[in-house]
């Protein structure tokens, strides 16, 4: 078995090879920046060493700078513990060592990973292999001298593209940008390297140290322009991303100053973004979401996952196709069932569409659109349903019909076949009331990327607030205006214009029943409906949405919020209530992180980080504030709590705290530490 870290060959030919090891993804973890310190030196030392390679192990080159030091970071607030990497090594050993080195690079080289092979003298790469600088997906950037080298190699426009986008790029693009010397098949990857060391060696083959290049570098003009360019988009693209500009201004320094003071002020720069608020979120967001697929119970037990070939999906529409389309492109056979042909031909359509749009966004080539398409098939009665592994249900929020459907696939399925549903907000209980297989209908865990049942749960009081407000007399436009600062992609209103008012009506009934003790119920919508607006749909809603432009506010939905605040008559003294933007903010939040401690306290989901990520991906919460939990930490769950109490008071039981919130908040515990389940509560995993 090979051991993690790292280890020097010197062959016969007279060349080091320098190795490491750190599974799965062979961070540069401290350790493994300390060996290769080590074997550097002794490879420099030992007088059999003409030339030198470095390669990583197990298939892959290196994901970057080892994250959890970054972690250390945030839980400390000590900057201190990052090693200085970027002089010590990449500088002083590696660029400006007296033998040459050649980076072998395969599977991938990301971050600090592409930032030391770039230190190297040459790269050469296996094909396929992804290269990227992903640092600002971190909140961070470049710290191993890749805002200074990426630019020198490849040219500014590409290298600001690479980073502000950190999308990586392959290594057969690597090689026409510049970025890598050659590409050889893996099996040749060392001898090759080997003997590209050893030409530098002799002479054969330039010996390139990229910090001195200028030659793609263009004039200051041209730079200064570009890097302009970019400071101006990313204002647009990424406003609550500090990264960026810090990023832009770093390889500026390094084109007016030279190389070597770029890399001394990324250095400088780094250990204050790796500080920010930003890192902390967005580092939070990524181990949360990794996290999400270790369930204690189940991951760890040796539990093997069951074979599923063959689904049946039950309702062909937006949901329903969308599941088949995914199955599908997995590989895995799927017959969908509709009540009629109309709408099963409807359904089959829309799966196609999906699969074509994939076509048209690059996503899918298209010779394999044919083969994807033949997984499906429509039918209309229950006899293919014999062979199914599973079947997922996703009709109509309607108890009823959930139940009767159920009720009847029981009978229609094999014995192994797993009952599913896609419902968002009914309890799962009472969908499987009317069967016998109550075992068979899972309680969903937060798997994967699916959020499952917690999102919507813990969203509910979302949309009721921002009612809410609009019936104490806020303006719609502000609140979406101030929702969308803070940094989700859009305010809860365009966001209700989107979706489409039909599923916000149902879902909200569904959750105003289940939750009646601190539900909001707002007539807005039925009103706009009878008024023939039905968002997006039919291109009126809050917004005018008109094709080719951004949606615009539409005065005209004015009086009808008007009736609405007549009829719930809620204003205090009459008079629309005076808020700042952030109160607009958090008393939309707090109520959803109030209802994320019940799910906490309940025992919902495994982890409070399962809510993060959670409400990142299905909310489109914001990531750099880390997820719901986590962002509510920050804040305090005292000063939450003490906020819900005053508008409990003032506004009524929607604000009232939870008694989990009120626990943490005068126990000065955060939302996010783990707790057992309350007695009075039954854990639902
Ligand atoms: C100073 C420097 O400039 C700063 C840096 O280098 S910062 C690091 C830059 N690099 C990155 O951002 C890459 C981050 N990693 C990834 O994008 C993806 O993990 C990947 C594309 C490498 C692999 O994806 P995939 O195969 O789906 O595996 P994934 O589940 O994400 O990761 C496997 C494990 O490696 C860990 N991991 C991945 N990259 C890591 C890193 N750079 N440091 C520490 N752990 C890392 C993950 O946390 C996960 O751990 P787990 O099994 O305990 O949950």
């Amino acid at each position: 078995m090979m051991k993690r870290g790292v280890t020097l060959e010197v062959g016969n030919d007279g060349v080091a090879i320098i190795a490491f090891y750190n599974p799965p993804v062979n961070a540069l973890a401290i350790p493994i920046l300390d060996g290769l310190q080590e074997k550097f030196a002794e490879a420099v030392r030992r007088d059999d060493v003409k030339a030198i390679v470095l390669t990583g192990k197990g298939g892959r080159f290196s994901a970057g700078f080892d994250i959890n030091v970054f972690e250390k970071v945030h839980q400390t607030g000590d900057a201190s513990v990052m090693p200085d990497v970027s002089i010590s090594l990449v500088v002083n050993t590696i660029e400006d060592c007296k033998k040459p080195i050649v980076a072998a690079l395969e599977g991938l080289a990301l971050g600090g990973g592409l930032e030391v092979a770039m230190g190297c003298h040459a790269r050469i790469a296996a094909p396929g292999a992804q290269l990227g600088l992903p640092e600002l997906t971190l909140g961070v950037i470049p710290g191993l001298g890749g805002t200074q080298r990426l630019p020198r190699l490849v040219g500014l426009p590409k290298a600001i593209e690479i980073m502000l986008l950190s999308k990586p790029i392959m290594s057969e693009e690597g090689k026409k940008l510049g970025l890598i010397d050659a590409l050889v098949a893996s099996e040749e990857l060392l001898k090759v390297s080997r003997q590209w060391a050893l030409d530098i060696a002799n002479m054969r083959k330039p010996w390139v140290r990229s910090l001195h290049r200028t030659d793609k570098i263009g004039s200051l003009s041209e730079a200064r322009n570009l890097i302009n360019i970019a400071r101006q988009q990313a204002k647009k693209t990424a406003p609550n991303m500090p990264q960026h500009q810090v990023c832009l201004d770093t390889i500026e320094v390094g084109i007016v100053q030279g190389g070597y003071s770029g890399v001394l002020q990324e250095k400088k720069v780094f250990n204050d973004v790796v500080s920010s608020d930003t890192s902390k979120g967005l580092v939070h967001a990524f181990f949360s979401q990794r996290a999400t697929s270790k369930v204690p119970n189940v991951t760890d037990v040796g539990l093997k996952p069951r074979h599923v070939k063959k689904v049946a999906v039950i309702g062909g529409g937006l949901m329903g196709s969308g599941i088949a389309t995914a199955l599908i492109l997995s590989n895995i056979f799927v017959v969908l069932k509709e009540v009629n042909s109309e709408y099963l031909l409807k359904g089959l359509k829309s799966v196609e569409a999906n699969v074509r749009g994939l076509v048209t966004k690059g996503k899918l080539t298209q010779d394999k659109v044919q083969k994807t398409l033949s997984m499906l098939k429509g039918v209309l009665d229950y006899s293919e349903f014999k062979d199914v592994d599973m079947v997922i249900e996703a009709v109509i929020e309607s108890v009823p019909l959930k139940q009767k459907i159920f009720s009847e696939i029981e009978k229609a399925c094999p014995a192994h076949c797993i009952l599913a549903t896609n419902t968002s907000t009914i309890d799962l209980n009472i969908v499987g009331e009317k069967t016998s297989s109550q075992d068979r209908i899972k309680v969903p865990v937060v798997v994967g990327n699916c959020a499952g049942f917690a999102v919507n749960r813990t969203f509910f009081p979302y949309s009721q607030g921002a009612h809410l407000l609009v019936n104490l007399g806020v303006d719609v436009f502000r609140i979406d205006r101030a929702i969308s600062s803070f940094g989700l992609p859009m305010g809860p209103f365009q966001l209700q214009d989107v979706a489409g008012y039909g599923v916000a009506m149902a879902a909200g009934k569904v959750l105003a029943n289940a939750f009646s003790d601190r539900s909001f119920m707002s007539p807005l919508l039925e009103l706009l409906l009878k008024n023939g607006r039905n968002g997006k749909n039919n291109g009126k809603g809050y917004y005018i949405f008109e094709r080719g432009s951004k949606p615009k506010p539409d005065p005209s939905v004015l009086p009808i919020i008007e009736e609405s605040r007549r009829l719930t008559n809620i204003m205090p003294g009459g008079k629309p209530i005076s808020v700042t933007d952030q109160e607009i903010v958090e008393m939309i939040l707090f109520p959803v992180v109030n209802e994320a401690c019940r799910v906490l306290d309940e025992g919902i989901v495994v982890r409070a980080s399962d809510l993060d990520t959670a409400s990142v991906l299905g909310m489109s919460f914001p990531s750099f504030r880390g997820g719901i939990v986590f962002w509510a930490d920050t804040v305090g769950p005292n000063q939450i709590y003490a906020s819900l109490k005053k508008w409990s008071k003032l506004y009524g039981n929607f604000f009232e705290p939870s008694r989990f919130l009120e626990e943490r908040a005068t126990r000065g515990i955060p939302l996010s530490a783990p707790s057992s389940p309350s007695p009075t509560s039954k854990s639902r995993l």
